[in-house]
Parts: C-alpha cells; sequence; structure tokens
C-alpha cells in the first residue's frame, strides 16, 4: 500500500463570507494550482497543531486549536504517496494574512471557490465549503 501522506489544510472565512486561497509558488508540486493554507502534519504533532504552526510560518497570523473546526477531509492518491488531509474551518485569528512563503493570496467568494484551478483532493472539498457557506 502507498503510504500516507498526512496534511492538514484550513479555510480561513473573513466576516463577508470569503475563503482565503493560496496559490503554489514555481517550484513546489503542484505549482500554480490554487489550494487551502496548511501543510504536512509533523512526527508527534496534532493536525491542530501542524495548522496553527503553518498558519504562521505561510500568512504570520496567530490562531489556536479551539478555533479550528473540522469539517471534511479528501483521501486521494497522489504519486507515490496517499494523501490523507482533513479540512478544518477557522473564522477567528490575530493579524493579517501575508504571502510569507512567495505564494499568491486571494479571498474568494463561495461561488468562484469550484472555478479554480486546484489540486485534485481539494475540488470535492471546495465543492462541499460551497454548500457550507
Ligand atoms: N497545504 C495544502 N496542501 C495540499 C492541498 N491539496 C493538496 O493536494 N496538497 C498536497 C500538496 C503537497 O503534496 C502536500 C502538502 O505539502 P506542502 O509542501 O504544502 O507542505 P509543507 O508546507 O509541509 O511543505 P514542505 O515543508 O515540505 O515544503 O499536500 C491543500 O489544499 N493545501
Amino acid at each position: 500500500m502507498a503510504k500516507l501522506l498526512l496534511v492538514a489544510a484550513c479555510a480561513l472565512i473573513d466576516r463577508d463570507g470569503r475563503v482565503l486561497m493560496a496559490r503554489r509558488p514555481e517550484g513546489k508540486p503542484l505549482a500554480g494550482l490554487w489550494e487551502f493554507p496548511g501543510g504536512k502534519i509533523g512526527n508527534d504533532e496534532t493536525p491542530e497543531a501542524a495548522l496553527v504552526r503553518e498558519l504562521k510560518e505561510e500568512l504570520a497570523i496567530d490562531t489556536e486549536a479551539s478555533c479550528l473546526a473540522p469539517v471534511a477531509f479528501a483521501s486521494q492518491a497522489s504519486g507515490e504517496f496517499h494523501l490523507l488531509m482533513p479540512l478544518y474551518v477557522c473564522r477567528k485569528w490575530q493579524g493579517v494574512p501575508r504571502p510569507l512563503e512567495g505564494q499568491e493570496l486571494k479571498w474568494v467568494r463561495r461561488d468562484a471557490l469550484t472555478g479554480m484551478d486546484m489540486p485534485p483532493a481539494d475540488r470535492p472539498l471546495a465543492a462541499q465549503l460551497r454548500d457550507m457557506l
């Protein structure tokens, strides 16, 4: 069986109900595609701790585990791995998201979510999120 790749992802939702999407920079796998902020879950790390860390590293914002609500997950073959990715929603954080890792950021209205170019694992998640918001 392919090795599991555990990744935690987060839909940040602003007061207007828009979702923050990030465009993967050149040089990374899946470059140019729009994704939810997040990243790999480290050994001995909970998904929530991984997200709090990644949101700080990638976007310079602070949040906490109690502000992260799990809403869906993706389970998808991805190259030599099998990606297992829980998606959380977060509506409460401190700071203004800034692209610290060369990524492009965009606040996206619910109806525009599913029209974006995304990794295959994200497509069903975007549809679920649109229906939820
Ligand atoms: N963050 C994130 N990763 C996603 C999404 N959809 C999707 O297929 N992925 C995949 C792409 C990568 O193979 C993996 C996440 O790896 P990453 O490279 O962003 O994670 P990281 O920040 O921990 O990376 P690094 O330290 O290895 O550079 O999950 C998504 O919506 N958000």
